[in-house]
């Protein structure tokens, strides 16, 4: 079993690059990948905001991080993806000091936070839940923070997507999910969004000291499989191929952290290096129009 699990446990970031004076937000960090990413982040010294939807959960993380890495400078924000209100209220704190710290810099943001298989539902502002917060919800969040990391440049977005976007089509006469409906597509979808999110994003930052990367983390063990009695059984039985959540971090990681990948913005990276992208995910003008659909359906 532990050659086994050393085999499955995937590439290991190895950037020494230290954070101090350097400011980070990871979304959905109060548990799973985007906890063990913070944790290294903060380790690394970084001043690292922890965006969740639960403030208890998120100070849970926050202490353990803070115990564990000696940095006291990790801060926990409200933010619900799934509500466009809680999303601009998180980034206007966030720039306005709020309390702790006036954070005029950003230069790390990691959009981790991520919802899988959920039962149909919608949004506070009427969108399908996996495109309203794997997408959408990223995608106004970074929009809003944008001129604070080209301020801050070089910065890097890192946008946690999935290998499962293989499976993904951008069904753009049915975003609502609302002729029809299957969770699996739903989040293939939303996983295909990041990748298309960060391609044209890359695009419109050239020259500007902001990158942007998308990750696969691999398969792990998380809540993320909350929604799916077979996925939860599967993750069980197959325990030492799925990787710890500490294992997962190291692509999300790298990509904040490895120093002259700045050439592969855009890119879809798996176990610390770059992967093969689906052609729906390579395609410039669905990139485009998602783009542009997207800043419709936000009003931005
Ligand atoms: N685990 C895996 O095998 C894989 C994971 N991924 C991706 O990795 C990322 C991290 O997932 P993972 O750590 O595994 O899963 P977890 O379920 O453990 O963590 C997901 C995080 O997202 C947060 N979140 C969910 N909905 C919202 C919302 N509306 N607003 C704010 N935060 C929200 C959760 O908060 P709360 O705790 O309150 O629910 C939680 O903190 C996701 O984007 C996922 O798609 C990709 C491929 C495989
Ligand atoms: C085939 C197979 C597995 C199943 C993989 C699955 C079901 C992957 C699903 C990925 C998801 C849901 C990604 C999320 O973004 C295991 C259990 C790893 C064990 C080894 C063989």
């Amino acid at each position: 079993v532990p050659c086994i699990r050393k085999y499955f446990a995937g590439g290991v970031c190895t950037s020494t690059v230290q954070l101090p004076g350097k400011v980070v937000v990871v979304t959905g960090a109060n548990t799973g990948i985007g906890k063990e990413t913070a944790k290294e982040l903060a380790r690394r010294g970084a001043r690292v905001y922890i965006a969740c939807r639960d403030i208890l959960k998120g100070e849970s993380a926050a202490s353990e991080i803070r115990a564990a890495t000696k940095n006291q400078q990790v801060f926990v924000r409200k933010l619900d993806l799934s509500d466009t209100k809680s999303i601009r209220a998180f980034a206007e704190g966030f720039l306005a000091g709020d309390g702790a710290a006036e954070e005029k810099q950003l230069h790390i943001l990691i959009n981790n936070a991520g919802v899988m298989m959920c039962p149909y539902s919608k949004t506070a502002d009427g969108f399908e839940t996996h495109f309203g917060v794997n997408h959408l919800g990223h995608f106004l969040l970074t929009h809003l923070l944008l001129e604070t990391l080209k301020e801050s440049a070089p910065s890097r977005v890192v946008n946690v997507s999935s290998m499962i976007h293989h499976f993904g089509s951008i069904y753009f006469r049915n975003l609502k999910g609302e002729k029809y409906y299957n969770r699996v597509f739903a989040y293939c979808q939303s996983k295909l969004a990041n990748i298309l999110f960060t391609r044209e994003l890359a695009y419109r930052l050239k020259g500007t000291g902001v990158t942007t990367y998308a990750v696969h983390p691999g398969i792990v063990r998380s809540e993320l499989v909350r929604h799916s009695f077979v996925l939860c059984l599967l993750w069980r039985l197959f325990a030492p191929f799925v990787k710890s959540a500490q294992q997962g971090a190291q692509t999300s990681l790298h990509c904040a952290l490895a120093e002259g990948i700045e050439s592969q913005s855009g890119r879809y990276f798996s176990d610390c290096k770059k992967a093969w992208v689906s052609p729906k995910g390579r395609n410039n003008k669905t990139a485009r129009r998602l783009w542009d659909v997207s800043c419709e359906l936000l009003g931005i």
